[in-house]
């Protein structure tokens, strides 16, 4: 999978993505990443991306021909066909169902505005979908981009180990069951008994049961989301009415 990032800042991409995961999925090819200077495609004097917004107001607004020149020079570069995503607050929630989409397409452009945002003009004509990784405002894109590429590329085959992709919450709303590992007893804390009996029967039902539980008690939406999308069993409702649910 390729992911193209148009940014004024492609500095900030090192770290998140030369590190760790990221950087051995790219050494072993699962994934390419290529970050581009939305600023090599200004043509002034001054290389200008941004300037004040019509009808006033404070702030700046990225200008349109620069985008509009860079979002063209790169879905040219490589013939795979890709989604143009900006990254905005006024965007789509991003949220795991939509990761898993994201996570199939062979290429993604993604688009990392400034300031007060980008002319319009452009959304019109060159964003294929706009999202947002949460209800607050970021200085620019580039986080929410790195968000996007991290969550979307552990999902391409090869990069994690699949059991833990199977595994993983979210992709039936439960949460997480709780983690430990040694030492057995930490400053005089147990871990529950039942994971070190070896029945993996009942350590399933275990783990389970805290999913449920732990999602009642944090996230009760996740856990509505969860029965109309009806993957709570039987033996789930007769938990959680148990539980008071
Ligand atoms: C087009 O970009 C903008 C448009 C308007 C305001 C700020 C920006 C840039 N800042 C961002 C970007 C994304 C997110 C998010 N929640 O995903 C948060 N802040």
């Amino acid at each position: 999978m390729r992911f193209d990032i148009l940014t004024l800042f492609p500095a900030m991409f090192q770290g998140p993505l030369t590190e760790s995961i990221l950087k051995r999925a790219q050494q072993a090819g699962r994934i390419e990443i290529h970050l581009h200077d939305i600023r090599q495609w200004t043509t002034d004097r001054h290389r200008t991306a941004d300037d004040t917004p019509y009808g006033g107001g404070a702030g700046m607004v990225m200008k349109a021909e620069p985008l509009a020149a860079a979002i063209r020079a790169v879905r040219a570069a490589d013939e795979r066909p890709g989604v143009t995503i900006l990254l905005t607050p006024d965007g789509e929630l991003l949220t795991q169902q939509i990761v898993r989409e994201l996570a199939t397409l062979p290429r993604l452009l993604l688009v990392c505005g400034h300031y007060e945002g980008i002319d319009e003009r452009v959304r019109e004509t060159l964003i294929d979908r706009e999202l947002s990784i949460g209800d607050y405002v970021l200085t620019g894109g580039e986080l929410a981009a790195m968000v996007v590429v991290d969550a979307v590329a552990r999902l391409v085959p090869g990069v994690i180990d699949s059991e833990s992709i199977v595994e993983e919450s979210h992709s039936d709303f439960l949460l997480e069951y709780p983690h430990y590992t040694r030492p057995a007893v930490w400053e005089g804390r147990a871990v529950p008994p039942v994971l070190l009996s070896g029945h993996h029967g009942e350590i399933a039902r275990w783990r389970r049961a805290e999913r449920l539980r732990r999602t009642l008690v944090r996230r009760p939406d996740l856990l509505a989301r969860a029965a109309a999308a009806g993957v709570l069993t039987k033996a789930d409702l007769a938990l959680l009415a148990e539980l008071g649910w």
